[in-house]
């Protein structure tokens, strides 16, 4: 489904990726975890657009998407979602799903289309009965579910979540992980950047692990924790440490 190839981003001296390859298959959950400062989140801008290459290629669906703008790729069916989210608070949530069916890829201009498109992103993550509530009024978790409705509303077949735990409490982190679930059930092949390592542990079938913007590792979850590498660059103390 989408093959990332020798891909590379310089700012200045700074390679922020260095010649990254990646194959995801239809239907696989993918998890990309690595220090601050990695590249994990380049490689997403890279990947849907919002950055050029300065090497390589990224192929989704056997077609090169190189160069071209947001939200063509969106168009393609690939939808992402951001680190910081930013809904328009006065609008409800109801209404700020339908600006992803609307606006990015630009798969309607009517509004009657889009509120129905908005529903099954609004079931899959919990947030039908909060659809007349306005975005502001929501807790960060639930932002952080909007945020996933948003994207789903481009309806994507591969989706790229960048630290959708964030910040967000315990008990929200558990919501949002079964709302994952519920997404990946529904079909949705997902690659994950997530801080939060036991998170990328349960859900993720494969991990590539970033340092320095080049690929350290990538395998099962039981590996990637088994490898001395790993251990020394990232997690650095044990999991558990990690987890607390
Ligand atoms: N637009 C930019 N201009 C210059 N340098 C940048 C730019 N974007 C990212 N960088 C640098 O590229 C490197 C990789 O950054 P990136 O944000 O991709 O890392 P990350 O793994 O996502 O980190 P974090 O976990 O903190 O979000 C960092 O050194 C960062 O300072």
């Amino acid at each position: 489904m989408l093959e990332v190839r020798d891909l590379s981003k310089s700012f200045g001296g700074l390679k922020a990726v260095s010649e990254v390859s990646l194959t995801v298959g239809q239907g696989e959950f993918v998890g990309v975890i690595g220090p601050n400062g990695a590249g994990k989140t380049t490689l997403m801008n890279l990947i849907t657009g919002y950055m050029r290459p300065t090497s390589g290629d990224v192929l989704f669906e056997g077609r090169s998407i190189v160069g071209l703008p947001p939200y063509r790729i969106s168009h393609r069916g690939v939808g992402r979602t951001f680190q910081v989210v930013r809904p328009f608070a006065e609008m409800s949530v109801e209404d700020n799903v339908m600006t992803g069916a609307l606006f990015s890829g630009a798969r309607t201009n009517s509004l009657k289309v889009a509120r129905k498109a908005a529903e099954l992103p609004m079931e899959l993550t919990g947030l039908t009965a909060k659809r007349h509530v306005a975005a502001g009024a929501l807790t960060l978790g639930e932002k952080k579910k909007l945020e996933l409705a948003r994207a789903l509303a481009t309806n994507p077949r591969l989706l790229l979540l960048d630290e959708v735990m964030g910040g967000v409490t315990r008990g929200e982190v558990g919501e949002l992980m079964e709302v994952l679930r519920r997404i990946h059930s529904a079909g949705v092949t997902i690659i994950m950047i997530e801080h939060l390592v036991e998170v990328i542990m349960e859900l993720s079938q494969r991990v590539m692990v970033l340092n320095f913007g080049q690929k350290l590792f990538e395998g099962t979850p039981d590996a990637v924790v088994e490898h001395p590498a790993v251990i020394e660059s990232y997690l650095g103390k044990p999991l558990e440490a990690d987890a607390a």
